[in-house]
């Protein structure tokens, strides 16, 4: 008599219809995802925290960054505009509210320009996204399109690698103090605010994954969301490599000496 297979995404029900991973096994294949593909594995984030980056490519990361800080409150708002329940919009708008704050203190997008001005450009170039690559500006946006297009769950599920997040922020902190002048409590702040901020989105996103996910095949597609992610930021990093640490900077991006703060610049 043949037995029900004991791996659980190919387990068969009396039903005859595959049956979803336990929870605990679910989670696990997430996390998982993270520790084969997240960008914490890619070269240029080695080169950035061991501080083998030149200041150009620091401000290349900076600049074409600046992509992805300023869509991520895009994205949300996308997110939300297509919530009918009021809970959750009351829980993921303040993901919105982390990054844009409020008129007087600012958010993380402040922040990050507070990074940008530390490493010697103009902050108004950089929040002009003139500078950003092509190939970054792609990825970015397919990353909001698909928030904005795919199913709720995929779109929380996409947001999943922020569980990988906190690690590699603490890394770079440690890596950027260690090895680059520029680096100190402003110019870091970005990233130590994340470090209290992003807890509760992963708590939050990984236990609304974890109930939704309630068939094989919406787990199936939970996994592929977090993997598109991975490969959105993976992208972004392969083109900086490509054009700042190669040296094929591609037509339209920044170049090393434009978009300065003018003291920097000697004007
Ligand atoms: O520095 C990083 O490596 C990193 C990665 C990610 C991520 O994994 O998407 C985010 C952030 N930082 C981040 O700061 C952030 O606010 C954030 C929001 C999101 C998201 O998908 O909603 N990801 C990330």
């Amino acid at each position: 008599m043949t037995q029900p297979a004991a791996s659980a995404p190919f387990a068969e029900h009396p039903s005859g219809r595959a049956q979803p991973q336990p929870r605990s096994e679910f989670e696990a294949r997430l996390r998982q995802i993270g520790a084969e593909r997240y960008h914490d594995l890619h070269p240029f984030h080695a080169r950035l925290h061991g501080g083998q980056c030149s200041p150009d490519e620091v401000r290349a990361w900076v600049i074409n960054r600046w992509q992805y800080q300023s869509r991520i409150p895009m994205k949300d708002a996308a997110f939300l505009s297509r919530v009918e329940d009021p809970q959750l919009r009351r829980i993921w708008r303040s993901r919105i509210e982390d990054h844009d704050g409020g008129v007087d203190e600012g958010g993380g997008i402040r922040r990050w320009l507070a990074l940008a001005q530390a490493v010697g450009l103009d902050p108004d170039y950089v929040a002009s996204g003139k500078g950003v690559m092509a190939a970054t500006r792609f990825a970015v946006d397919a990353y909001v399109r698909f928030v904005r297009d795919m199913p709720l769950l995929d779109a929380v599920a996409a947001s999943l690698t922020e569980m990988f997040a906190p690690k590699i922020h603490a890394q770079r902190i440690e890596g950027l103090l260690q090895h680059y002048d520029f680096a100190d409590d402003t110019s870091l702040s970005y990233f130590k605010r994340r470090l209290s901020e992003a807890p509760k989105d992963v708590a939050f996103g990984l236990n609304y994954v974890l109930d939704h996910a309630d068939t094989l095949e919406k787990q199936d597609a939970a996994a592929a969301a977090l993997s598109f992610k991975t490969d959105v930021l993976w992208a972004q990093l392969d083109a900086l490599w490509n054009g700042y640490v190669e040296g094929n900077t591609p037509p339209g991006a920044w170049r090393p000496g434009e978009g300065m703060a003018r003291a920097q610049a000697g004007a």
